[in-house]
């Protein structure tokens, strides 16, 4: 399973190329931090590697890829549901039994260190709960290629560092990661680097 960026550049009609040839293998096991100054294209690169967005130039192949999953900028639950239905459902929807997606829900809210807030409803979490909930959530089904777009962007220092503090666990899940950043710290706690400031 892999995909990869064979000479991939993008402007939109009318614009200024946002990046040019972009060469790299992204591979499972690896969480890619995705960095540059705001506008310079990591969202829609995001796109590309989602397939909802066609390159103006070169190509994206993907292999073995079937499922890709998203968690974006502003973490977005229903406010009276608990935390663990948020991970239970979309198991459910994967076809999964009732106590299978609860067990498996409960080892992922373990792993994101939110096995104590299991039973509360989404809006009596704070930022980096609901946050780290729903890299839970889209790392439980299991995607071939999690995309996630600015996870600490909304949240101030100390509870952006609980969120960097689970981007390990992603790493282990097996999937290929790519995290959209501005945060040096959440670069940090990445475990390799695309930095778009330098492909134009
Ligand atoms: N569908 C579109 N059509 C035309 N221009 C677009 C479209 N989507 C994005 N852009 C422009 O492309 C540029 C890159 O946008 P993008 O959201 O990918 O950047 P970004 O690096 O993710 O920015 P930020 O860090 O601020 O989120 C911006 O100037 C944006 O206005």
């Amino acid at each position: 399973m892999r995909v990869v960026l064979e000479n991939v550049g993008h402007a939109f009609p009318g614009g200024a190329p946002l990046f040019t040839a972009l060469n790299r293998e992204l591979l499972p096991h690896h969480v890619y931090a995705l960095s540059g100054p705001s506008g310079s294209g990591k969202s829609t690169l995001l796109s590309i590697l989602a397939g909802w967005e066609e390159p103006s130039a070169g190509c994206v192949v993907r292999e073995g890829i079937t499922r890709t999953g998203w968690v974006f900028q502003n973490p977005h639950g229903v406010a009276r549901r608990n935390a663990l239905d948020h991970v239970v459902l979309p198991l459910i929807a994967h076809g999964l039994g009732r106590r299978d997606a609860e067990r498996t829900a409960h080892d992922h809210l373990e792993l994101f260190g939110l096995a104590h807030v299991a039973d509360r409803p989404f809006s009596a979490l704070s930022g980096g709960e609901a946050q780290r909930l729903m890299l839970a959530r889209g790392m439980a089904t299991g995607p071939d290629l999690f995309l996630v777009d600015e996870p600490t962007a909304q949240l101030d220092r100390r509870t952006a560092d609980t969120v960097n503090a689970t981007l390990g666990v992603l790493s282990r899940a097996g999937s290929i990661v790519v995290v959209a950043t501005h945060d040096s710290a959440t670069r940090d706690a990445c475990t390799d680097h695309i930095d778009l400031s330098v492909t134009t």
